[in-house]
């Protein structure tokens, strides 16, 4: 299938101005989108009888009297609970959630991965789905979990839908295409979408076989930082991120809808497709962000500033400033620090970082992470340059150097990351990767004078 194409039935909203393609631009704006002509209720959300004959149905991503609210009308061929009634509860044994504590797995350390090979089995957005870490709590919406994707098959007549959780996807290999009851997402490595609780969707491959990371906040919802001193442009820019334009199908064929909650996975089964939005309006929608449309602010003169300068999207938690989670950026930039030791500097952080390479190389460790590849430094514990970027880090030139062909990111929690099963016993992991740091010279010799 091409980008262009629709999924089979599939009736999108015909591009407005200030649309691109398919999408409408700006971050947590109250849109509006109808499939067809007339679809939306105009001036009310409930009238007595809606055109064409659809159904309202509010999906409330926030508590109704949070500020601000975030929720979203649906006009709809049927209403949802006609989709989803009775369920079962189903094994889905490689997608885990927090609290999961593996007594004799080890999670205090410095860990890395080499990428999760594609799998000839066949592996939709669900199965495909192998957790690495979990934090905090799914159950009390605190925490996140990190995962995988490995995904060979598209979904046929098969949706899904997490009630526990927020969905930040980076693919990093294959392109997939997110067809939500609010519209179609078509994702490529270096962009991210974000599928909120309680969307229903079905994920297609769009070619080849697709490999990403997940990040999976059990909290409160992804927003833009809070820019300070910095102003209000760069880092990522409001009209970048795209929420989709209304799509529906009206298709009459038994369908599956797996739903995540509190932990556990459960089926159920309709007649139709869920995917009957026709119109909608509101500000609680999926959205994705091309990540070469962030512009990085950095040093400009010394020093190495704190990563939390590249913040692309941040979960807060209940503490001011100490985000549930944090997805920072490593992108291509400029390096022009004068006198400045210029990678990463050697470091414990109360946070824990999980770190994915989407391609390229990162200057604190130019061998070892390769793209595909995962690095969990995990709380308080150090880390910092190898040898090889501590020697260079130490000599280069002081002259502005264009790191280029890169991107790294980060899912920084103020929680403590546990490793399940699967990252310590099936994924690729680097049981050396700890010496990476053990050949790093003493270089005191009791004398002062730069060594
Ligand atoms: O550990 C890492 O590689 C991530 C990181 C990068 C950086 O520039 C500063 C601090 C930090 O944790
Ligand atoms: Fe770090």
């Amino acid at each position: 299938m091409t980008t262009h194409e629709m999924p089979r039935g599939m009736v999108r909203a015909a591009t407005t101005q200030g649309t691109t393609e398919g999408y409408m631009p700006g971050f947590g704006n109250d849109f509006e989108t109808e499939a067809l002509p007339g679809a939306l209720p105009q001036g009310q959300n409930s009238p007595q009888r809606i055109n064409y004959g659809l159904y309202a149905e509010q999906l409330s991503g926030t508590a109704f009297t949070a500020n601000p609210p975030e929720r979203t009308w649906c006009y709809r061929i049927r209403p949802s609970v006609k989709h989803a009634g009775r369920f079962a509860k189903i094994d889905v044994p490689h997608w885990k959630s927090a609290p999961n504590i593996v007594p004799d797995v080890i999670s205090l350390g410095q860990y890395r991965w080499d990428p999760v090979p594609h799998s000839d089995q066949p592996l939709t957005w669900i199965t495909g789905m192998r957790t690495v870490t979990t934090a905090g709590d799914v159950h009390t919406q605190v925490g996140m979990a990190s995962h995988i994707y490995l995904v060979t098959r598209s979904m046929e007549d098969e949706y899904f839908f997490s009630a526990d959780s927020e969905l930040l996807v980076v693919p990093q290999e294959g392109r997939l295409r997110f067809a939500t009851e609010l519209g179609i997402i078509d994702l490529a490595p270096q962009e991210i979408a974000i599928l909120p609780r309680g969307l229903v969707y079905r994920v297609e491959l769009l070619d080849g076989p697709a490999r990403g990371f997940v990040c999976e906040n059990y909290g409160e919802k992804f927003k833009m930082p809070g820019r300070g001193p910095i102003g209000a442009n760069c880092l990522a820019n409001p009209r970048d991120f795209k929420c989709p334009v209304a799509a529906f199908e009206d298709r009459e064929v038994r369908s599956r809808i797996v739903i995540k909650w509190c932990g556990e996975f459960h089926e159920t089964f309709t007649e139709q497709s869920p995917l009957d939005v026709v119109a909608w309006h509101g500000n609680y929608c999926p959205y994705k962000y091309d990540l070469r449309t962030y512009s990085p602010v950095g040093a400009i003169l010394f020093d190495h500033p704190d990563p939390s300068i590249f913040t692309v999207l941040t979960a807060p938690s209940a503490h001011e400033g100490t985000a549930n989670i944090d997805f920072v950026l490593f992108r291509d930039r400029w390096m022009v620090a004068e006198n400045t030791f210029r990678p990463p500097w050697y470091h414990k952080n109360v946070m824990s970082e999980l770190m994915g390479n989407i391609h390229g190389v990162y200057d604190a460790k130019p061998q070892g992470f390769v793209p595909g590849g995962v690095s969990l430094h995990n709380m308080m514990l150090p880390h910092g340059p190898d040898r090889n970027a501590f020697e260079h880090g130490s000599t280069e030139p002081m002259v502005p150097v264009r790191q280029t062909e890169t991107m790294q990111f980060m899912f920084e929690t103020r929680f403590p990351q546990q490793l399940t099963e699967w990252a310590a016993r099936e994924m690729p992991i680097q049981d050396d990767y700890v010496d990476c740091w053990q050949s790093l010279e003493k270089k005191f010799d009791g004398t002062p004078g730069e060594k």
